[in-house]
């Protein structure tokens, strides 16, 4: 038998960023890129992130967080997982506020509601090596790739927030088809281990509409880590505040990026859907 069959998954999501949460707490197994596709492929679990909890390991902690793409590639970062992952040991604890740590290092969450968190998602950096991208370039707020109108150039600003973001802010959403574009650019040479793609337009200083192209999981309907990286974006640029709501295709999330200490604070509603249980089958057929 798969060590991972029988074992109980959540079934979650976040504005639509569609969630699975696996507890392993009490075992020492670690997943491979097959075990996370196999997940991702069963019936009903077709998720954009896999959560998985791990025993924790510094003081304080509660988990320790591994994030996996459908693809089974493995992400630092994933805002709305990271709230699911929240909810899910508030269960247990009269607490508010518990800390987990992921590849990203050690993020504080807040109960913000019945089913309402905040995740403190780390501060951002802009470095080309951080992002990273292949090289130095002289603006990395302001890179240009040909894909404006006639192969002219628009610029993207390149954050890295936990995993590498690129953001282009345009004038008209409807003008940029991202299913076409967003695995071109997540694949673009210039970012070696490939990027999140979003697309943003500021209607107001506190209201940005943003469509998403995942690295590892393609078009969802929410990604928080690219909400992070749209509105630090914005604020560089000068064209928003630091505190905004960010409408993407699933919903409304709020991100501050706080003057005080660089934090970016992300924080939305999160949804139980289903609890199921894994088959060994499953694994089998993956294998095969
Ligand atoms: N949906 C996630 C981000 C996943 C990022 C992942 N696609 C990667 O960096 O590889 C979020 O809410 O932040």
């Amino acid at each position: 038998m798969h060590p991972l069959a029988r074992r109980l998954v959540t079934k979650m999501n976040g504005i639509g960023n569609e969630i699975v949460l696996l507890d392993l707490r009490d075992s020492p197994y670690e997943l491979d890129a097959r075990s996370v596709r196999a997940i991702a492929q069963a019936p009903d679990l077709a998720f954009d992130q896999l959560m998985v909890l791990h025993a924790p390991v510094s003081a304080g902690t509660e988990a320790y967080v591994r994030i996996y793409n459908r693809d089974g590639s493995e992400a630092g970062a994933c805002g709305n997982g990271t709230r699911c992952v929240a909810w899910t040991l508030m269960q247990d604890t009269p607490h508010e506020t518990l800390r987990v740590e992921t590849l990203n290092g050690i993020l504080v969450c807040e109960r913000k509601g019945e089913r309402r968190f905040s995740v403190e998602m780390g501060r951002p950096r802009f470095g080309w090596q951080d992002i990273p991208l292949s090289g130095p370039v002289p603006d990395t707020a302001a890179i240009p790739f040909p894909i404006g109108p006639g192969g002219t150039p628009l610029l993207a600003a390149a954050v890295n927030v936990g995993n590498p973001h690129a953001v282009f802010l345009v004038d008209d959403l409807d003008a940029y088809d991202l299913s076409v574009l967003g695995p071109a650019l997540e694949h673009d040479a210039i970012f070696p281990e490939r990027a999140n793609i979003s697309f943003a337009q500021v209607r107001e200083r506190n209201h940005i509409v943003v469509r998403v192209w995942e690295r590892g999981a393609g078009l969802t309907y929410a990604c928080g880590s690219a909400a992070c990286a749209v509105l630090v974006a914005a604020v560089r640029r000068g064209l928003a505040e630091r505190n905004a709501v960010i409408s993407l295709p699933g919903g409304d999330l709020h991100v501050t990026w706080r003057q005080s200490d660089d934090q970016v604070v992300l924080a939305g509603p999160v949804e139980l859907e289903f609890k199921a249980i894994l088959e060994s089958r499953w694994f089998e057929d993956a294998a095969a």
